[in-house]
């Protein structure tokens, strides 16, 4: 059986990410870029005041505090048409582009202002030429290579991007992903259980963990443990760039998604992962025209935690390589921590277990909680992550560092 490092590098080396599209910048957040971008203008734009104060020409310092005459005033978006004179100065606002002859700006808390005489006093005698100037380009020259491909766009990328007046760019796309619940037993979440039955909670699950991790969900509903249905509502499913599934991969007289997958030409890459929960876990894919990427299939075990554990680690790498991401950065994120408790591992399958964290004296902590496993969604509530304990009937002491995977 796969090892769980060895089912991730196949999941991570089977994908590729969708072509790019271009999008408006509103509808970018978060996504990789795929384009580089140079910048086709220089910041700033003129040179600029960084202070309120006045405008005044650095030589004019050079002996004593000098005493100068306000010509004008300059707010910000105004240029002005007056040149500041020897002796001169004007009041400028931040922002406002630096007038004709000055080279300085003196903030206002440094001078003091005669309205009689029309003069300023300034409490400095010694200023250097671009004191509180910004200059044309110094932040970003004309030309100059700002972002690379594949660079993530958070806020502020946006609003470099606006200010060098791209509306539009090239960015890897979220893929549309379809949820397609399995099992006889299930009802929708508004109908009432009969005997034997219970509610469909996985798919609520499913799409929210999708949407979390920037994909676009479409769920598709249960599919009743028979060929015919599955078999419909799973053709459905690949219409979209990737199919999750949950239920149905065991070993049991009704578990048919592995055999009516393959009778969709959907090949099996691997089957069964050495891990607790989520030992079932299917992978395939169907290969399109060579012109498109293959469509990717999850089939999730269906007990809910094995659900949730196995999107976490597996199909959050699929999606992140989907959106751009190189195949170490699509790897599950994980945080060193230390164990609080002692830990009893049982049996041989390394396991993710829900796990409390802390910050405590500069480190994170985590405590293992109560579980009763892959179908005790309950007993993860109130965890945080989950830590993966992996030698075989082992106790983990108390003060062990691990690796904790947040949840979010
Ligand atoms: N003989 C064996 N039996 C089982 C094995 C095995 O290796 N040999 N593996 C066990 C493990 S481990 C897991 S995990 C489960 C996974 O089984 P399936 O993927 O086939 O899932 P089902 O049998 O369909 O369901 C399991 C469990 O989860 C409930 N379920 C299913 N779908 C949903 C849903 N959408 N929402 C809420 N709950 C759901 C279902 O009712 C079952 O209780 O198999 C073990 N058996
Ligand atoms: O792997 Mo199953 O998920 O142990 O219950």
């Amino acid at each position: 059986m796969l090892s769980i490092d060895e089912a991730l590098d196949i999941v991570s080396s089977r994908l590729a990410p969708l072509t790019p599209v271009e999008r408006h910048l509103h509808d970018t957040q978060g996504l990789l870029l795929a384009q580089t971008i140079s910048s086709p203008l220089n910041s700033p734009p003129f040179d600029k005041a960084c202070m309120d104060g006045y405008a005044v020409r650095s030589a004019d310092f050079e002996q004593d505090k000098p005493v100068l005459k306000l010509i004008g005033e300059l707010t910000a978006g105004q240029v002005s048409s007056q040149k500041v004179n020897p002796g001169e100065a004007i009041r400028i606002m931040t922002g406002a582009p630096i007038p004709a002859g000055a080279d300085a700006v003196v903030q206002h808390e440094l001078t003091e202002f005669n309205k009689h005489s029309n003069e300023i006093v300034f409490k400095i005698d010694e200023i250097r030429a671009g004191l509180n100037v910004l200059n044309r380009g110094e932040i970003m020259r004309e030309g100059e290579a700002v972002f690379t491909e594949k660079t993530r766009l958070r806020p502020q990328e946006l609003a470099v991007l606006a200010e060098m007046g791209f509306v539009k760019v090239q960015i890897f796309p979220p893929p549309r992903v379809a949820v397609l619940a399995t099992g006889d037993e299930l009802v929708a979440v508004e109908e009432t259980p009969g005997p034997g039955q219970i509610r469909n909670t996985n798919e609520v699950m499913l799409v929210e963990q999708l949407r979390q991790a920037g994909a676009i969900p479409v769920p598709l509903g249960i599919a009743r443990d028979n060929r015919d249905d599955l078999q419909a509502k799973i053709e459905l499913g690949l219409q979209h760039d990737m199919l999750i599934l949950s239920g149905g991969v065991s070993a049991g007289k009704l578990d048919l998604v592995p055999s009516v997958l393959e009778s969709l030409d959907v090949q099996e890459i691997f089957h069964k992962v050495q891990m607790k929960p989520g030992k079932p876990i299917w992978f395939g894919q169907q290969n399109q025209a060579s012109d498109r990427p293959p469509k990717t299939v999850f089939g999730l075990p269906g007990n809910p935690v094995s659900s949730m554990v196995c999107f976490e680690i597996f199909v959050k790498t699929a999606l992140r390589r989907t959106m751009g991401d190189d195949a170490l950065s699509s790897l599950p994120i994980m945080v060193c921590a230390r164990l609080t408790h002692d830990h009893l591992h049982k049996g041989d399958r390394p396991t993710y277990w829900p796990v409390q964290f802390e910050l405590a004296e500069g480190e994170v902590r985590i405590t293992p909680l109560d579980w009763r496993g892959s179908s005790d969604l309950k007993g993860t509530v109130l965890a945080d992550g989950m830590a993966l304990f992996s030698k075989p009937d082992f106790v983990y002491k108390a003060g062990t560092i691990f690796n904790f995977y947040p949840w979010k």
